[in-house]
């Protein structure tokens, strides 16, 4: 059917097409069908949706579409409807656990770049990779097919280091440290970050407070020029834009299958040229790899996937048994990194973990000789290098580097809980801290969020403060109250764990 084109002012996180009722009753439309949208070599795959909002003769298109194809006011345009695609069939043939040949995975990838499969069709896949995974021939082509269906950077300055977390654990502000560390001494780092997938706050959502995080791929090739690194969001350029589609299914269903895991990751290292890559594996209770033995398993998945895409690739598995640092919440979190990088001093987790993997990235970029980077990344830090590097990068990308850490506003709506009994900090609860986090309206409320005042091991006497919510509106925060009181995130301990009687 031929159509004008109407521009709709709304967002719908979807290609979201309007037709007129009754063109679609003629044209036997319904709604959630797919149409391809077609004006000479343009096209485009968008869900169906009926409305008057759109007189005969015209079709709707949210602005999500303009994002990537130029359609124009009142522009002709014919409008088809399009089968089930057929990737389809291949990711019924993953939920049935069966292997997919690499032509296969790049249908399926290809399609959901294109649009043409869906939120439902994506969960599904998302789900079968669940159930079934894929093993280290599927996740070669799948990250190849990622990247390759996006843009890829070519920055001059080499090498290209990169770091990357595979997340999981709360308050993972880690990053924002190591990026300015290591740029600082000269290498060149093109840091890109996801948004928060089952944690409260990504590093991109952290890094939002202060600076832009949405770049073109040129815009970043010239910060990267200019400054040697940057920290941006990943889903915003058409980087492996297949990536930031499944994350949206990840973050909805809160899961990382580790196949996809993998893809993600180093389908956008792979993107940006990096040739050196660090991959950070939280490992404890509560995160996403529980034991030592499955994150030495995954870390030869990673090396083993770099190797195949021509990258070097070494994993540290970190301590991931409680939040690092004292926030959570990307407004918290800004404070506690730039905090930190401004005076060199901070949480002994964040410091520790900070120059433990930038040092491992100065060994590897070849500034530091074996086992003293640690060393030279703590006097990076502590000298204000790191500091005059962060600022750079802050200018770079938008933000005012004159900003002060205590003026970053956070969530002004607060309940703090205290200690019912003296005793020892045995446990935080990853988990339930996320959740809470996340019930006071983390990562989408940038105020909300967690600040800790104890972590495992103190000592607290009896109605010390042990950790304050912040909320920007009071629903969420009495949200995240009940669930505070019902999953009672830290666990005390006197050191009287049992008394045995003669019983
Ligand atoms: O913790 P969750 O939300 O599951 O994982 C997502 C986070 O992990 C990675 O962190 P980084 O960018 O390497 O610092 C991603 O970029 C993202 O910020
Ligand atoms: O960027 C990331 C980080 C964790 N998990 C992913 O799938 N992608």
């Amino acid at each position: 059917m031929k159509a004008k084109i109407r521009i709709l002012d709304m967002f719908s996180g979807r290609y979201t097409v309007l037709i007129n009722e009754e063109d679609a009753k003629e044209a036997k439309l319904h709604p959630d069908d797919l149409v391809k949208i077609e004006a000479g070599k343009k096209a485009v795959y968008g869900s169906v949706a009926l409305s008057n909002l759109v007189e005969k003769g015209e079709v709707g298109i949210s602005r999500d579409i303009l994002d990537l194809h130029n359609f124009s006011e009142g522009e002709t345009v014919s409008v088809i409807p399009a089968g089930t695609p057929e990737s389809v069939r291949y990711i019924k043939k993953k939920m049935r656990g069966e292997k997919l040949r690499k032509v296969e995975i790049e249908s399926i990838v290809r399609d959901i770049v294109d649009r043409k499969l869906r939120d439902i069709e994506i969960s599904s896949f998302v789900t079968a990779l669940e159930i079934n995974g894929l093993d280290m021939d599927e996740i070669a082509a799948l990250t190849i097919a990622m990247a390759e269906t996006g843009d890829m950077l070519d920055i001059d300055r080499k090498p290209i280091m990169d770091v990357h977390s595979i997340g999981g654990v709360p308050g993972n502000k880690t990053n924002i440290l190591v990026v300015p560390i290591v740029a600082a001494a000269g290498l060149t780092i093109p840091k890109t970050s996801s948004r928060a997938i089952t944690s409260a706050a990504g590093t991109a959502d952290v890094v939002e407070v202060f600076a832009n995080v949405s770049f073109s791929l040129d815009e970043i090739k010239r910060i990267v020029e200019k400054v040697g690194a940057c920290l941006v969001w990943g889903g915003a350029l058409n980087l492996a834009p297949a990536d930031d589609i499944t994350i949206k299914a990840e973050r909805a269903l809160s899961i990382d299958p580790t196949g996809l895991m993998l893809a993600s990751i180093m389908s956008k290292k792979y993107a940006m040229g990096s040739q050196y890559v660090l991959i950070d594996i939280p490992t404890g209770k509560g995160v996403k790899v529980e034991t030592v033995e499955e994150a030495r398993s995954l870390a030869r998945d990673f090396i083993e996937l770099g190797k195949r895409l021509g990258q070097y690739v070494e994993v540290a598995i970190t301590y991931g048994g409680q939040p690092i640092g004292h926030t959570v919440g990307p407004a918290l979190e800004a404070r506690e990194a730039l905090s930190a990088l401004m005076t060199g001093r901070g949480p002994g987790s964040l410091i520790e973990k900070a120059t433990g993997l930038a040092g491992i990235l100065l060994e590897m970029g070849g500034v530091a000789p074996a086992g003293t980077g640690k060393k030279m990344a703590k006097e990076i830090l502590e000298s204000g290098k790191a500091w005059e590097k962060m600022k750079e990068i802050i200018e770079a990308q938008g933000g005012d580097s004159n900003i002060k850490p205590e003026e970053i506003p956070i969530g002004d709506k607060t309940y703090t809980f205290t200690a019912a009994t003296s005793g020892y900090v045995t446990a935080i609860d990853n988990r339930a801290i996320t959740a809470i986090a996340r019930a006071a309206g983390a990562p989408e409320d940038k105020g909300a969020g967690i600040e800790l005042y104890v972590k495992v091991g103190e000592k607290v006497k009896e109605g010390d403060p042990l950790f304050t919510i912040h909320a920007e509106h009071e629903a969420r925060l009495d949200q995240a109250i009940v669930l505070a009181r019902r999953t009672e995130p830290i666990r005390i301990e006197g050191m009287v764990l049992q008394r045995i009687g003669n019983i």
